[in-house]
């Protein structure tokens, strides 16, 4: 699966901006806004205790101390203690009010990137790399929940400390708060830099972590093949390849963030130092009093780490606003709209393909159609057999009756009724579909089975039949019978014993249209010709179109469809085919056209069966 990588999600502009990203999550923040707000103003409550302190000690400086009255000195004390225990607690309280809403917000966000991942078209899935998808729903949505938890309130709670501490400052000294607040400028120049190159960083370092759990999926999913081909110092070097890059992009954000944190932390330091040394001197020449001064050093320093917050902060909601732009990118992949049409009014006539033409959306440019103009008719309950060379195209055609992909030109359609009108849940009732590599999901086996039968369900009943069709009687050896958890999660089960429960799963629901992508490839002779033969009866009320490769699977059908060059190169019986093709004769041989008539006298054997 080839996936948009890093290079591909990139941000068109590095100069996107981080409240225009961030600015999308209201929708999903409307709900909890009372209760940020009321927790932002709780945090500013709690901030505002710590600079009460410095005027305590102002009064108690001024006052006790210098009036030698320990009584004094002790119910300053007491305040200081008291203001400092109501600031925990006002700062416990926040934390109560924002950890279960957001926790909803988190929760909704990834119900609603679910939902959308699941309508989007397969072609969507086929350029994404799965490891892309998981990481944005799960570790950007956890970014995207500590922001709102952490830097949104700061930045809020941070910068109106800030405010109500200068204007403290300026009513104590206006001189020295002058002095404080020179670095204010060139703070903020710094800050816009760093802003634009740790987003950069930040996307790149994101889009890395989606790469690198693609390829661990890739690599649990296929360690038999890692294994069977000693691939494992391959894949471990690829590995230490990403992982190196990641920690690369990591360092570099992680000096970026230092550099800035460096500035943001030593400027202030040199304007406390200065106003230190001139508020000094102030008090030295009776313009200050001391008190004063300690109060205003007092409240600096509680405003120290606000100040110094502002640099993670801003770090943090600069991977927000990256976390954001991947997870919309996602949700901003437009589905197609499905039509309500319920296919009302249809009349038999089985499946027509008029004119379908089809090339992939992803198919390099240039390239011809993979379809070019394909016209069958599979009249009402008839099977149809479709053969052709490896690659021609037969399971992309398979797809176009579910529309799991769309014609790009011509129209199928199902008694009479164009697909294009019908709505995605009405063709699914009305097509089932079995493919040749059987997915079963982590589920019992009656679930999975049953998931063929559309919203209507399927009782034990019908599950048994199906079972029964498929020849899947291996159900009932397993440990619970037909609730035996299946798929990647439960029981390994051979790959002809998925192909069975597969196909069980594609007749359950007794679909009027089946479509079969050689179904029944992973079965042993034996075993092929018992689902054949119960098949044949569910195919009697079906009209069904079968992708083959082996005369024994053609056998099945009443027709055979020859697929070539993109077009329907012929049509006719077993026989007919044999007699008239030369490419069917071939393809029916296994391979050897210049044993053409061996392979013919051998092949009508076979028809004769
Ligand atoms: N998602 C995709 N995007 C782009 N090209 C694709 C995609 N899937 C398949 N193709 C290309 O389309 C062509 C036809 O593939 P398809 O699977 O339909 O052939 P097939 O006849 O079923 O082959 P086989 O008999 O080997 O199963 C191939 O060249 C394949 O590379």
């Amino acid at each position: 699966m080839t996936s948009p990588t890093s290079d591909t999600t990139a941000p068109d502009s590095p100069h996107r901006s981080t409240v225009h990203s961030l600015v999308r999550l209201w929708p999903y923040v409307r709900p909890v806004r009372v209760r940020l707000a009321v927790s932002a103003v709780v945090a500013v409550a709690a901030s505002c205790m710590s600079l009460f302190i410095p005027l305590v000690l102002k009064w108690m400086v001024d006052g006790p101390v210098q009036d030698r009255d320990p009584g004094g000195v002790w119910l300053g004390g007491g305040l200081v203690l008291l203001l400092g225990l109501l600031e925990a607690g006002l700062f416990g309280v926040r934390r109560w009010l924002v950890a279960r809403p957001l926790a909803g917000v988190e929760a909704a966000m990834r119900k609603d990137l679910y939902e959308h991942l699941q309508r989007l078209p397969v072609d969507f899935h086929d350029r994404w790399a799965s490891g892309q998808l998981l990481s944005r729903a799960t570790m950007d949505l956890q970014i995207l929940r500590m922001f709102l938890a952490f830097p949104l309130v700061f930045l809020v709670v941070n910068g109106a400390t800030i405010l109500i501490g200068f204007a403290i400052l300026f009513t104590q000294a206006w001189l020295l708060g002058l002095v404080l607040l020179a670095p204010a400028v060139p703070l903020m120049i710094l800050c816009s830099y760093f802003e634009t190159s740790y987003a950069l960083a930040a996307r790149r370092a994101q889009d890395q972590a989606g790469d690198l759990a693609t390829l661990v999926e890739e690599s649990v999913l296929g360690i038999r093949i890692i294994k069977a081909f000693g691939r494992h110092r391959s894949q471990a070097n690829a590995f230490r390849r990403q992982t190196r890059e990641l920690w690369d992009t990591e360092i570099h954000k992680a000096r970026l963030l230092s550099n800035i944190w460096a500035v943001i932390m030593t400027l202030p330091e040199i304007a406390i130092g200065a106003a230190l040394v001139i508020g000094s001197l102030q008090v030295a020449d009776h313009k200050l009093s001391a008190g004063t001064l300690v109060a205003f050093l007092s409240t600096a320093l509680a405003l120290r780490w606000p100040v110094e917050s502002i640099g993670f902060l801003l770090a943090m909601s600069n991977e927000s606003a990256t976390a954001a732009d991947r997870y919309f990118e996602v949700r901003d992949t437009p589905v197609v709209s499905d039509t309500d049409g319920t296919g009302a009014g249809a009349r038999p006539d089985g499946i027509r393909l008029e004119g379908v033409r089809f090339r992939y959306p992803d198919a390099p440019p240039h390239t011809a159609e993979l379809l070019r103009g394909i016209d069958l008719h599979i009249r009402p309950g008839e099977t149809m057999a479709l053969v052709g060379a490896t690659g021609c195209g037969k399971t992309s055609l398979t797809a176009l009756l579910p529309r799991l992909h769309r014609a790009t030109g011509g129209r199928i359609t199902l008694d009479g009724v164009d697909t294009a009108e019908l709505s995605g849940d009405r063709l699914r009732e009305l097509v089932a579909v079995a493919f040749e590599e059987p997915t079963l999901f982590s589920a019992s086996v009656r679930e999975n089975v049953a998931m063929g039968a559309g919203p209507a369900g399927a009782g034990e009943e019908d599950v048994r039949r199906a079972l029964a069709v498929a020849q899947c009687d291996f159900v009932d050896a397993l440990p619970q019978g037909l609730d035996t958890q299946v798929g990647e999660q439960g029981l390994s089960l051979s790959g002809g014993q998925r192909q069975r429960l597969a196909l069980a799963r594609a007749v359950v629901g007794r679909p009027q249209f089946l479509v079969l992508d050689d179904p029944l490839s992973a079965l042993d002779v034996h075993t092929e010709a018992l689902v054949e033969a119960a098949l044949r009866e569910v195919l009697r009320d079906t009209t069904a179109l079968v992708v083959a490769h082996r005369p024994s699977t053609v056998m099945l059908a009443d027709r055979v469809a020859l697929l070539a060059d993109g077009r329907i190169a012929a049509v006719g019986s077993h026989a007919d085919l044999l007699r008239d093709s030369a490419e069917y004769r071939y393809l029916m041989s296994g391979g050897t056209p210049e044993h053409d008539d061996d392979a013919l006298s051998a092949l009508e054997g076979s028809d004769a069966r």
